[in-house]
């Protein structure tokens, strides 16, 4: 099987992230499109902002719940902090030797891939995928190892989704229903106060 790795803090998964994943699974030939929860990204800087992984972890597991070809990884929250991509992809490709795994990111990471660790290793190793992100137009890329894919664009964050919650903002139809709901439930976010 041919699986796309999407990483990312998730803090909290949106619904921008579930329509690229659904989109990506069902339009390209990949089979599977793992979410990949990531501790810390090795280009931010910690924030309080980050809530605690394994809250983090449990709202994807209810954005995902049992949606075929979409799946977790949560093998970044067992390594050294900043978990660098190259790592998770090895570790993938040494545990699952019968899958392919590629790397899904958006445009706007795509322009800073330079400062990426292994760059090059992850293009020639496992092969990228890039989706447009707003305001990062994609160009042609010319790259052996590099395909874009033109998924819609919902132009929605979680920054934006967790100044909105604090703020008291409904954003129920921004998040999974059960991601919603939780956050409400447990006054994640600033709600509830
Ligand atoms: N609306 C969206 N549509 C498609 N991809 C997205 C969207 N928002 C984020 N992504 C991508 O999903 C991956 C994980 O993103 P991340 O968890 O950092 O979300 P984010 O919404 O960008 O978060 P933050 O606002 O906290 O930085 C990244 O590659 C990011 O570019
Ligand atoms: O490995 C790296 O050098 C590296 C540098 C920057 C970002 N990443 C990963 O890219 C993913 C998306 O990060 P972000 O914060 O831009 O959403 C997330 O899984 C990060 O760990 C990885």
């Amino acid at each position: 099987m041919i699986i796309g790795v999407l990483g990312g803090s998730f803090n909290p998964v949106h619904i921008g992230h579930m329509m690229l994943a659904s989109y990506i699974q069902q339009f390209t030939d990949l089979d599977e499109v793992w979410l990949s929860l990531s501790p810390l990204n090795p280009l931010k800087a910690g924030s309080d902002e980050l809530i605690p992984d394994l809250i983090r972890l449990k709202m994807l597991e209810l954005a995902i719940g049992n949606t075929s070809g979409l799946n977790i990884c949560d093998y970044e929250l067992s390594m050294p902090r900043p978990s660098y991509t190259i790592n998770t992809l090895h570790y993938l490709a040494k545990r699952y030797p019968r899958h392919n795994f590629k790397l899904i990111i958006g445009s706007d990471n795509w322009k800073i891939f330079d400062q990426w660790k292994d760059h090059e290793a992850i293009i020639s190793e496992f092969g990228v995928i890039v989706y447009p992100r707003p305001g990062y137009p994609v160009g042609t890329i010319y790259d052996d190892g590099v395909d874009v894919v033109n998924a819609p664009m919902a132009d929605i964050s979680s920054t934006f989704i967790r100044k909105a919650l604090a703020r008291g903002w409904s954003m129920n139809y921004f998040l999974p229903q059960g991601v919603y709901d939780y956050i409400i439930k447990n006054n994640l976010y600033g709600t509830g106060s």
